[in-house]
């Protein structure tokens, strides 16, 4: 430790070790230098020096969870933080890394009940973090319990604020101790500008945007003659897509998001008050085919149907964008033919873009725009979250 410096330390317990996590863990591991030594360049570091350490201490993939020993005193070293990388990387279990030492293994509901009590131990005492970056709607009813016990919520993951209701209120029931930035617009400041724009009094009375990096992608490679099959599987491999691709063609990962942004801003609704388009029918869903499928056999039927739509909007002179509109009592999300030369027809690849409109920004609104989908950029939202609040526990 350097001298005068104070040590913060953050224990962080991750769900999900897929692309999201694992590039999570990789940014942790590089940016402890400057996690530790950020303070010192504040404005205010004669006053107080502090250095922050994130304590990894354990880690949850499908099937495990892999623990430090102690979870009181210690986390996962670097080394064996770039192991559990490698492992997941080759699509191993988390159990490989027993042999290891230094670490146990806990599988189903031993797993669960392992983080409630490791949440009990550290959350009043520390604010536990833990960061949901699985897929899952299972994840919930744990969040919702170590909401109880003064942890902190860091979420990628979309699912826990979109399903009930009550679950929602129950997650933001204490708003200072959850982030969930990257749940939309991955690495893009879209939910602290919504919250802070309503803390300052200013209503928002309506948004747009294009929320869905995959769909950006897919559409302006589509315009470029690329064929929509091999476009959705490229968007797959660089990490834009959700693990089942159809969550995104299908809108449903956009209309998450709409409803995580119509909940922010106090709408009582559910995801079926949400008007959703699908790229594709019943016959190419989850209960008709598998995800592999789909991929080899569903898709590539879907490309004529993509390709003639977007050439009708082309020889109109406009591009299809998916877009999402909160506004009035409409909450909504769907394909739009739009000028090529609007602020949603300009984008490309993966960026999205958000306008909200409220009384400060009626005539010009405020607007983010930017990469919107990617591990790296999702994760790096992620961990700005997670450092977010430290300041909860100087
Ligand atoms: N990629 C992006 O651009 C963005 C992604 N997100 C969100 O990030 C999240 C993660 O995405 P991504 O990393 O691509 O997903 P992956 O499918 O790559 O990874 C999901 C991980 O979650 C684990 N998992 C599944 N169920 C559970 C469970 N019940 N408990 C603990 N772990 C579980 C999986 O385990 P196993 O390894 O055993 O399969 C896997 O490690 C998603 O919710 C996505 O919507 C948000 C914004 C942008
Ligand atoms: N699948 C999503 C990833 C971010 O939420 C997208 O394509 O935007």
């Amino acid at each position: 430790m350097t001298e005068g410096i104070t040590t913060v330390t953050i224990p962080v317990l991750l769900l999900g070790c897929g692309g999201v996590g694992r590039e999570l863990l990789h940014h942790i591991v590089t940016s402890r230098d400057l996690h530790y030594k950020r303070a010192c360049l504040s404005p205010f570091s004669h006053l107080m020096l502090f250095g922050l350490v994130l304590r990894v201490v354990g880690v949850c993939d499908s099937r495990s969870l892999l623990l430090v020993e102690d979870v009181a005193t210690m986390g996962f070293d670097d080394a064996f933080l770039t192991e559990i990388l490698r492992i997941k990387s080759s699509s191993s279990s988390l159990s490989a890394l027993v042999d290891f030492g230094h670490c146990h293994l806990f599988k189903d509901s031993e797993a669960t009940t392992k983080i409630l009590d490791i949440a009990c131990l550290l959350g009043r005492t520390t604010g536990l973090s833990v960061v949901d970056c699985t897929a899952s709607t299972e994840t919930v009813g744990i969040l919702k319990e170590t909401v109880d016990l003064c942890c902190c919520i860091v979420l990628a993951n979309k699912k826990p604020l979109t399903c009930g209701i009550d679950d929602y209120d129950k997650l933001i029931s204490n708003f200072r101790h959850i982030r969930f930035e990257s749940t939309v617009g991955a690495g893009l400041p879209v939910i602290v500008s919504v919250t802070r724009v309503l803390a300052s009094g200013d209503p928002i009375y309506r948004i747009i945007g294009s929320l869905s990096g995959t769909l950006g992608f897919v559409m302006s490679e589509v315009e470029d003659g690329k064929s929509f099959s091999k476009v959705v599987l490229a968007a797959k491999s660089l990490g834009y897509t959700e693990p089942d691709p159809r969550d995104d063609l299908s809108g449903m990962d956009v209309a998450r998001k709409a409803l995580i942004l119509a909940r922010l801003l106090g709408w009582r609704i559910n995801m079926d008050d949400i008007q959703v388009e699908s790229l594709y029918s019943n016959e190419h869903g989850p209960n008709s085919m598998s995800t592999e499928d789909f991929l080899r056999i569903g898709l590539p039927s879907l490309d004529r149907d993509v390709q003639e739509r977007v050439s009708a909007a082309s020889s109109r002179g406009k591009v299809l964008r998916y877009v999402c509109v909160i506004e009035g009592s409409r909450c909504q999300v769907g394909l739009q033919e739009l000028p090529k030369d609007s602020p949603l027809g300009r984008l490309r690849g993966s960026d999205n873009v958000v306008e909200i409109y409220s009384r400060c920004y009626k005539d010009s609104p405020l607007v983010i725009q930017g990469a919107g989908a990617g591990n790296d950029t999702t994760a790096a939202g992620v961990l700005a979250d997670i450092i977010d609040l430290q300041d909860l526990f100087h």
